[in-house]
């Protein structure tokens, strides 16, 4: 498996961060009332969840957390004006 799946979903970001349809849970973030405090609150939430999953030694448990932490930074990358190629770059240096 490729990373592929993070640039289709990222790229879904970016839609929905220039559309803002009503019906979307990425939107709501977009323009929640505590601006990116609502996303980074879920980050640090869903960060003590894959803690808890991995103490526990749930595997089913531990890729659903880090998927939606994958999910809540990038939304926060894009909030940020920044993409997936930043995060390469970074990663890419440390080799
Ligand atoms: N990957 C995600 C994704 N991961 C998590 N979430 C949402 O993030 C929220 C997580 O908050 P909670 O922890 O409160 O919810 P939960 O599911 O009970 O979480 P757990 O307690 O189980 O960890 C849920 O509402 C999930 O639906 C996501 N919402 C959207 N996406 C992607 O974004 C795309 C666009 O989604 P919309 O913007 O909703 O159209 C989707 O097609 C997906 O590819």
């Amino acid at each position: 498996m490729t990373d592929d799946v993070l640039d289709d979903v990222f790229a879904v970001i970016e839609d929905r961060k220039e559309e803002l349809p009503d019906d979307s849970y990425t939107t709501s973030l977009f323009t929640h009332e505590k601006g990116e405090n609502a996303v980074l609150e879920k980050l640090g939430e869903e960060t003590t969840e894959l803690l808890l999953a991995a103490k526990d030694d749930d595997r089913d448990e531990i890729a659903h957390e880090s998927a939606d932490i994958v999910y809540h930074l990038l939304v926060l990358l894009s909030m940020k004006d920044m993409d997936l190629e930043d995060l390469r770059e970074e990663l890419s240096e440390r080799r």
